[in-house]
């Protein structure tokens, strides 16, 4: 017996994660202590696991890592926070297959266990990670109950109806709830080693970014493309959004029902569709532009939740390898006369973007942001300049 199976013991146990349907895993609790629910999905990046733990499209969701060793380069506060909400507003939970090591990294500002409990999020290892991910591949995404108790003292019967009474992911407007509520400005562009943070000195263009729960990495690439963009949230109306005088228009990613956040924003999106505005998509956004089209979402079985995605461009039928993060879908056979698809995942054949006829949008299901992934899709930013430039502006 392993160190980490030795940990499966119900004496010797002090974290826990139980499933809706009855299954237990014992192991090593991590991070916060206490009790958190949320929606249990995989995830197989095998970098970037605080960029991926403070998205904010995690929002009440439990984050399992297929690689086994996370945590080992510390957390870093300075490029690797995607939120700027609140702590409990990103992944709930994480499970991982190996216990936390001293950090080893010279940029790392504290170990990942004091920053998972700085952050509130509750951890799990010792489990056995490939059995829980293939759960997950045959019944799909489940409603689970993840806890740390240092004193062992679990009560697993509380744990499982603490997952079977959570209401789940579908029907909620999660973006309501890590949206910012001040409109603010962003001018920062990408980090880089030798020169920290860029600035964006004389913009080209600006953009009226839509916050449903925005990555901060998004905000950076749109100025690296010589875009400014004012932040607002999903509240505010399309009159609100043209009296800025933008550019274009961006939708964000965010967390929660697609189907949910549109009958608080469908209007406003409508109206600035129907202006002519150039505009961009980006997952949430995706999903709440083509719900605005007249197309419907569904639920995934499994979802996408990785930085390693082969996405096909259907226009230049070239391959760009993404970063992928989201549970729900759009239906390509509910599609609108007029709308196509412009991208598609290339593991499953599922949707991973939109065209309009004669309409300037871009709208993409994966994360051209990457934030944590390979940088392909970068060129989605620049498209997004040659929209706005193409339209006179
Ligand atoms: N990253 C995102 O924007 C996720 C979109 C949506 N919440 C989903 O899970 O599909």
């Amino acid at each position: 017996m392993s160190d980490t199976e030795k940990k499966q013991d119900k004496t010797t146990a002090t974290g826990a994660i139980a499933l809706a349907d009855g299954t237990i895993f014992l192991g090593a609790g991590a991070g916060a202590e206490g009790i958190r629910v949320g929606e249990l999905c995989f995830n197989t990046a095998i970098t970037g696991y605080q960029e991926i733990l403070t998205d904010p499209s995690y929002s009440s969701q439990i984050v399992l890592f297929t690689f086994p060793h996370i945590g080992n380069v510390g957390a870093n506060a300075e490029d690797h926070e995607e939120s700027s909400a609140p702590a409990t507003d990103a992944a709930r939970g994480t499970i991982f297959r190996e216990p936390i090591t001293a950090s080893s990294n010279w940029r790392a500002g504290e170990g990942f266990d004091a920053w998972l409990a700085k952050r509130g999020i509750v951890a799990l290892s010792g489990v056995d990670t490939r059995a829980i991910t293939r759960l997950i591949r045959e019944n799909g995404m489940q409603k689970a109950a993840i806890c740390n108790k240092p004193d062992g003292n679990i009560d697993l019967d509380a744990l499982i109806e603490t997952a079977r009474s959570w209401n789940g992911l579908e029907a909620a407007d999660l973006a309501a709830v890590v949206d910012t509520d001040a409109s603010f400005e962003n001018t920062e562009q990408l980090w880089t080693t030798e020169h920290g943070y860029g600035q964006l000195e004389d913009a080209r263009y600006h953009v009226v970014l839509v916050d449903f729960g925005v990555k901060k990495n998004i905000l950076r690439n749109l100025a690296q493309v010589g875009i400014r963009a004012t932040i607002v949230n999903g509240d505010t109306s399309a009159e609100d959004i043209f009296a800025l005088k933008p550019d274009g228009v961006v939708f964000s990613n965010g967390p929660g029902d697609p189907a949910a956040t549109i009958q608080r924003s469908g209007d406003m999106i409508r109206a600035v569709i129907d202006s002519g505005l150039p505009i961009l998509g980006i997952c949430l956004g995706h999903q709440l532009l083509a719900l605005s089209l007249g197309a419907q979402t569904m639920k995934m079985a499994q979802g996408h939740h990785g930085a390693n995605h082969p996405v096909k461009d259907l226009a230049t039928g070239k391959v760009e390898i993404v970063s992928m993060n989201h549970g729900f879908t759009v239906d390509p056979k509910t599609l609108p006369d007029g709308v196509e698809e412009s991208h598609r995942s290339l593991f499953d054949g599922t949707n991973s973007g939109l065209a309009v006829k004669d309409r300037p949008i871009i709208s993409v299901q994966h994360h051209p942001e990457a934030s944590p992934g390979p940088q392909d899709s970068f060129y989605l930013f620049q498209r997004f300049a040659d929209l706005m430039a193409a339209a006179g502006k």
